[in-house]
């Protein structure tokens, strides 16, 4: 099954990116289909205006519905399908998690709908709302000029969970946030030399005692949990507050 991809945005060639490595490969390998699109050529006008002063006053300016509706109409169509998931990056949309990852790995449509400015119109998500099925997402509590990097921060993020994307997909049970790891973060990598400009590989983990060195990750993911995300570490997950 190939997952299509569509980004909608003024500044198109941000995902040109998508070209190179995994991403380029998983395009190869037919499991992804990327179409980078420029909301300008659904405008009509000399300048190609997308923008316009915000109704009730107020700083900067807001992208107008007109391009983005007819950008829908021609790119996703003009009857409903829920199976067509519309992503809007935006400062106060939910968090992103990899739970959202999860789910979005398995569908079969991603229309990512990249503002700029001080925003999109709401009308534009409501009317999406009415079509699809749509998500307002942040990536963080820090601001961005656009939503590009977050469209394609959360392209990777989805991607290299579909079925088939990693070469080795044990790998991805391992890693922080994952479910493997009890919603821990994970433990320090080491590979050789084993000494390094006067800094040693934790002897346990060359002991070959597996016991040990599962023992001292766990305590190593624990430790780095309380230490750096307090917020990760629940009475569900059994991990000492
Ligand atoms: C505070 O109000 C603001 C309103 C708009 C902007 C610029 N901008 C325009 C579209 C757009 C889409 C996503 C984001 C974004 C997402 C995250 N996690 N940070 N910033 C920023 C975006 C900045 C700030």
């Amino acid at each position: 099954m190939t997952m299509r991809l569509d980004y909608l945005s003024i500044f198109p060639a941000y995902f040109d990116v998508l070209d190179i490595s995994l991403l380029g490969k998983a395009a190869v390998n037919g499991l992804v289909e990327v179409h980078a699109h420029d909301l300008r050529d659904w405008t009509h006008d000399r300048h190609r205006t997308v923008d316009d002063t915000p109704c009730g006053g107020g700083a900067g300016m807001v992208m107008k519905p007109d391009p983005w509706g007819e950008a829908f109409d021609e790119i996703i169509g003009t009857e409903p399908d829920s199976s067509v998931h519309v992503i809007f990056p935006s400062p106060s949309g939910a968090p992103f998690t990899q739970s959202a990852a999860q789910e979005l790995s398995s569908a079969v449509r991603i229309v990512f709908c990249c503002g700029r400015y001080e925003g999109i119109d709401h009308r534009v998500i409501d009317y999406a709302r009415s079509m699809w099925t749509v998500h307002e997402v942040s990536l963080g509590d820090y601001v961005l000029n656009g939503g590009e990097v977050a469209a394609l921060a959360i392209t990777e993020a989805v991607v290299r969970l579909v079925p088939g994307f990693m070469g080795n997909p044990e790998s991805l049970a391992e890693e922080s946030f994952s479910a493997g790891q009890d919603g821990l973060l994970e433990y320090p990598l080491f590979t050789r030399p084993v000494s390094w400009r006067g800094l040693d590989v934790p002897e346990v983990l060359m002991s070959g005692h597996h016991g040990r060195i599962a023992k001292w990750r766990r305590d190593e993911s624990v430790r780095l949990t309380c230490e750096r995300r307090p917020d990760l570490t629940d009475s569900d997950f059994g991990v000492p507050h």
